[in-house]
This record gives structure tokens, C-alpha cells and sequence, in this order.
């Protein structure tokens, strides 16, 4: 096909599909790119985007939206200089309400299996560090560049928490059967250059601009492949996992709800909020 001819089908598609997305947001800005309609979602629930009911429902919102609108990719960061998600609210764990924890993890199953799922590319412009579920969201996507001198794991049991079985398919989707088991059993946090040499993350960056940058020449890479072939062909890598968990979602919401209200649980818990509490005492 000619230059020109591809650049006219371009555009045309993006005409005729720019998504529209809802201005009332309130945990994330959202904003296209004119030169190649990528979309970017910036994470914006200060101190630490952790990931709480109301951001994991805005975030599943966003991702229905770009699905609808045939998006042709997005990227995922933070407004935070230091912290791309802290991963889940804790204190969505800690001592919680029985219903309100149900849709909490009703929503945080839904974001996982639309990000993990999705038609569409995407990418993570890890400008701060990703624990547990920062980092689930970053291994969601098909493409992670990294801020240096962050860290970036699933530490579940440093909480004495575990990962549950879907987390751990999304991450021996991302790094080797062996460095899974020894990540996951340790709770280990990887630095930024730990983390590219196990494969965990593709490539570092020496800020945001740059992971941005890097992010989005990702994308460049399916200028010529057919939309269709690739999001089949990302089904047929993925799809099956996200089946076992829409199978065995109603269970994995009550057995994780019995397993986080065990009072071994909860004092862990408590003990980890204080950790993070006394943490800043000792600095200040
Ligand atoms: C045996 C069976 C048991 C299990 C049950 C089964 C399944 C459950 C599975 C649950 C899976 C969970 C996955 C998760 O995501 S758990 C969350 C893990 N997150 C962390 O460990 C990160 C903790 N935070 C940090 O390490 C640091 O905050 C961070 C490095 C991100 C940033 O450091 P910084 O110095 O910039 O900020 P802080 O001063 O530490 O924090 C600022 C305030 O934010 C509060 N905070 C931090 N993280 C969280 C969080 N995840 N949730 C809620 N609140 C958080 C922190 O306490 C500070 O608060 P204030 O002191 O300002 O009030």
C-alpha cells in the first residue's frame, strides 16, 4: 500500500472513531494524542494512587470506553512523580464491610480482565514505583518501560497476603516459571534494572517524558498488522485465563473475602499500615 494511502485510511479512521470519554473523572485525565490517537490514562487519587472502589470503577469505565471506540492503544501512568499505584487501597482490606469489599473486588476482577483482554494495545509508562497491584495493572499491559531507581513486584506475602491464582497468571504471562515462584514466595520488589534484566519490565527510561516517548514508538510496531489479527491473536494468549476467572469469579469473591477477615489477616495488615505510618514518623 502507498504511503499516502495508509496515512489517508488513517485518518479517516480516526475521524470516524475518535473516543469520546466522560470529563467527570475524578481519579484520571484522560487525553489522546493528535499524532496517533493513542490514548493516555493518567492515574491521579494522590498521595499514592491506591487503588480504591472509585479508581478501579473510573479505570473500568476508561477501558469500556476505548473498547467501544475501537481505540487504536493506550498507555497507562501516573500524575505522581514518585509512585505509579501503590497497588490496592489498603484500607479497602482493612477491617472491611462485607458488601462494600464484594464490589471493590467485583471491580478490581473487571479491570483486570478488561486491561488483561483488551482488543486493543497498550502500554505502561512506569514513572514511580508499582507494588502488588501497581504492579498487576503494569503486567496487564503488553508493553512496560520504566522510570530507573523505582521498584516494581508482587510483595503480597510481605503483607502476609497472597496473590491470588489470576495475579500469578499475569505474571507467568510476563517472566519465567522459575522467577515467578521465587518472586512471589519471597514478595520480592525489583529495581528498575532488576526488573529489565528478568523481563519483567522492556525497557527503562530516564524520566517520564522519555518512558512516554518509548511508550508510544511501542505502538508503531502495528501500523501494518491488522487490528483483527492482532487482538485474535492476543485472545488466543490470554483469553483462556481470563475464562477460568469470569468460571470461578463468585467463588474467588467469597474465598477471598473469608481469607482477608481472618484475624491473623487483619493483624498483618495492621501491622504493615503501621509500618508505613512509622516510616514517615522516623523521617520526620
Ligand atoms: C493468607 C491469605 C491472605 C490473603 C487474602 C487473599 C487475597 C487478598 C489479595 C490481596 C492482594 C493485594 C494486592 C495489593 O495491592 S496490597 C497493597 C500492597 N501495597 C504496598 O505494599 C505498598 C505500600 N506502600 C508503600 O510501599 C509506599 O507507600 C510507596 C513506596 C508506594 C510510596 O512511598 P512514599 O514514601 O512516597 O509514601 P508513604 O509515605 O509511604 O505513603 C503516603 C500515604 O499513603 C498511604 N499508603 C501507602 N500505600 C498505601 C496503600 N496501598 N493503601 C492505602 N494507603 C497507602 C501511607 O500509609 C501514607 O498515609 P499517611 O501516613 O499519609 O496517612
Amino acid at each position: 500500500m502507498m504511503a499516502s494511502t495508509r496515512s489517508l485510511l488513517r485518518t479517516k479512521s480516526l475521524i470516524s472513531n475518535l473516543p469520546r470519554f466522560s470529563s467527570n473523572y475524578k481519579c484520571l485525565d484522560v487525553s489522546v494524542n493528535n499524532d496517533n490517537n493513542i490514548t493516555t490514562v493518567t492515574l491521579k487519587r494522590p498521595p499514592v494512587n491506591s487503588l480504591n472502589l472509585d479508581l478501579l470503577s473510573e479505570i473500568s469505565d476508561v477501558l469500556t470506553d476505548l473498547k467501544k471506540s475501537k481505540s487504536p492503544g493506550m498507555i497507562l501512568t501516573s500524575s505522581s512523580d514518585k509512585v505509579f499505584t501503590a497497588g490496592l487501597d489498603i484500607m479497602e482490606m482493612h477491617k472491611p464491610d462485607p458488601e462494600r469489599f464484594k464490589q471493590f473486588w467485583y471491580a478490581l476482577q473487571d479491570v483486570w480482565m478488561k486491561l488483561y483482554g483488551s482488543p486493543f494495545p497498550t502500554a505502561a509508562a512506569i514513572n514511580g514505583h508499582a507494588p502488588a497491584g501497581g504492579c498487576l495493572l503494569a503486567m496487564c499491559c503488553e508493553y512496560r518501560v520504566m522510570v530507573q531507581n523505582f521498584n516494581i513486584g508482587l510483595n503480597e506475602t510481605q503483607l502476609g497476603i497472597v496473590a491470588p491464582i489470576w495475579f500469578i497468571k499475569t505474571m507467568l504471562n510476563t517472566i519465567s516459571i522459575r522467577d515467578t515462584e521465587l518472586a512471589l514466595t519471597t514478595g520480592r520488589l525489583f529495581k528498575t534494572d532488576e526488573a529489565l534484566a528478568v523481563g519483567l519490565i522492556d525497557e527503562m527510561a530516564t524520566d517520564k517524558a522519555d518512558a512516554l516517548k518509548k511508550a508510544n514508538a511501542f505502538f508503531e510496531r502495528f501500523e501494518m498488522i491488522p487490528p483483527i489479527a492482532r487482538a485474535y491473536t492476543k485472545d488466543s494468549l490470554r483469553g483462556s485465563d481470563i475464562e477460568d476467572l469470569k468460571k470461578n469469579r463468585e467463588k474467588d469473591i467469597q474465598t477471598t473475602l473469608s481469607l482477608i477477615t481472618q484475624p491473623k489477616v487483619q493483624q498483618g495488615l495492621e501491622f504493615y499500615l503501621a509500618l508505613l505510618k512509622n516510616k514517615k514518623e522516623s523521617a520526620a
